[in-house]
């Protein structure tokens, strides 16, 4: 797939913006502050329904609307995949002022028609890589969450529905779980909201290992290539419980965590997650938290049988990263049958020159990639003629010559 025009209005620092873009790798070029970030972010935005970097869509509406009777911002991209014609996706974000307190409203459109986020999945996808992903290895579970959840949510719209159902259950649940133990609700209640957890949370972990079994054949790939085969990459998918195989009811705790291998379904899930809900009951309602389900999952990743987190060298950790945003990128690729758009953030300049000349060669032909960097000085003469160069100044962006 390709985007062949980004237009923002009052996004960030962008009061307008028309932008063509070319198939050929592009590069955005500026000072600290300009405005590169912020494109990365829009398409981000347009593929996600999120901003990357912030939780709060007041910070996306361009500060200068503020005191508009209802700010604004609005992004659309014209889209053009393998199938079909040219299509425009676009989400205006709305601040509603009226109430004491502002509240923003989303609506995303495709070609002038209202949708929900379900009904545009795998329309327009996103690898985006930042610096701050270079510490996935050893960084906290929970970016390695967001990692498996970004990727899969943008491909997989069941997986995507599911998520979303937990997301909501999971607050109503630990709500709950804090009413019992002030003694404000009953025992009862918790019957409904575990079965339902407990369907959402089975096709969430389901999702998760029949993902990072794909994902780590092509992981171990780059890393063969990346490390000369002398070390070996495998994923460690570590369920806050772990299901058996056998339906039996039996629980296991594993310290090596799920076989990826071992492919359980849903439904097989599904009984023993609520029996663990069921069994630490007691325990959740002290703690007023649910204790066990997919918001606690981890993901490992071992070189050589070892824990990389614990004992892997900065180099061999930001190697073993490298080998799985591209698997991510393939992974993609493989399962909607074309290639998603990559966004490297500043993170080129971050990598040594081996792992930068394997990236940027990697990248040759294949996805439409968008860098942003300070420096032109740390691409190849080869990468800039093949590139087309914007300089970014101030929320304006002009064509430039390549040096
Ligand atoms: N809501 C907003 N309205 C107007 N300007 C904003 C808003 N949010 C951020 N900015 C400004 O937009 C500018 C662009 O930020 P951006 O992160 O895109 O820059 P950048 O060129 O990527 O810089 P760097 O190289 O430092 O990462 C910053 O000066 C920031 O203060």
């Amino acid at each position: 797939m390709h985007i062949e025009h980004l237009s923002l209005t009052n996004f960030r620092n962008y009061a307008r913006l028309e932008l063509s873009l070319p198939q050929q790798p592009i590069v955005l070029y500026g000072e600290n502050a300009q405005g590169k970030t912020s494109i990365l972010e829009a398409l981000y935005y347009l593929a996600t329904s999120r901003s990357p970097y912030t939780t709060s869509d007041r910070q996306l509406i361009h500060w200068r609307t503020e005191d508009d009777p209802i700010p604004f911002a609005r992004l659309a991209a014209d889209v053009n995949n393998r199938e079909s014609a040219t299509q425009r996706l676009e989400i205006t974000l709305l601040m509603d002022k009226s109430g004491p307190v502002p509240r923003f409203k989303k609506t995303i459109k495709l070609n002038g028609v209202e949708k929900r986020v379900m009904d545009v999945v795998g329309l327009l996808t996103v690898v985006l890589f930042l610096p701050q992903d270079l510490a996935l290895v050893e960084g906290s579970p929970s970016e390695r969450r967001r990692f498996m959840d970004t990727t899969l949510t943008q491909v997989n719209r069941d997986y995507l529905e599911a998520l979303d159902n937990y997301e909501k259950i999971l607050p109503q649940r630990n709500a709950l779980l804090r009413r019992i133990s002030e003694r404000q609700s009953s025992r009862k209640e918790l019957a409904f909201w575990d079965e339902q957890l407990a369907h959402a949370g089975a096709a969430v972990i389901a999702g998760r290992q029949t993902f990072l079994r794909e994902l780590e054949e092509l992981a171990q790939r780059n890393h063969d290539d990346l490390t000369g085969r002398t070390e070996t990459l495998t994923l460690k998918y570590q369920p806050s419980f772990v299901p058996t195989a056998e339906a039996n009811g039996q629980m296991s705790f594993n310290l090596l965590g799920l076989d990826l291998h071992r492919e359980l379904t849903a439904e097989q899930i599904e009984p023993q997650f609520l029996q663990q809900l069921e069994a630490e009951q007691n325990e959740s309602i002290m703690r007023g938290v649910t204790l066990s389900g997919p918001h606690r999952d981890e993901l490992r990743i071992f070189i050589n049988e070892r824990d990389c987190g614990l004992y892997g060298s900065r180099g061999q950790a930001r190697t073993a990263v490298l080998a799985l945003k591209l698997a991510e990128l393939s992974w993609m690729r493989d399962h909607l049958g074309e290639w998603p758009i990559l966004l490297l953030d500043e993170v080129v300049a971050e990598l040594d020159r081996k792992r930068r000349a394997y990236l940027l060669d990697r990248l040759d032909g294949i996805a439409q990639t968008l860098v942003t960097t300070t420096e032109l000085e740390i691409f190849t003469s080869d990468f800039l003629e093949r590139a087309q160069v914007y300089e970014v100044i101030a929320g304006q962006i002009s064509e430039k010559a390549t040096p």
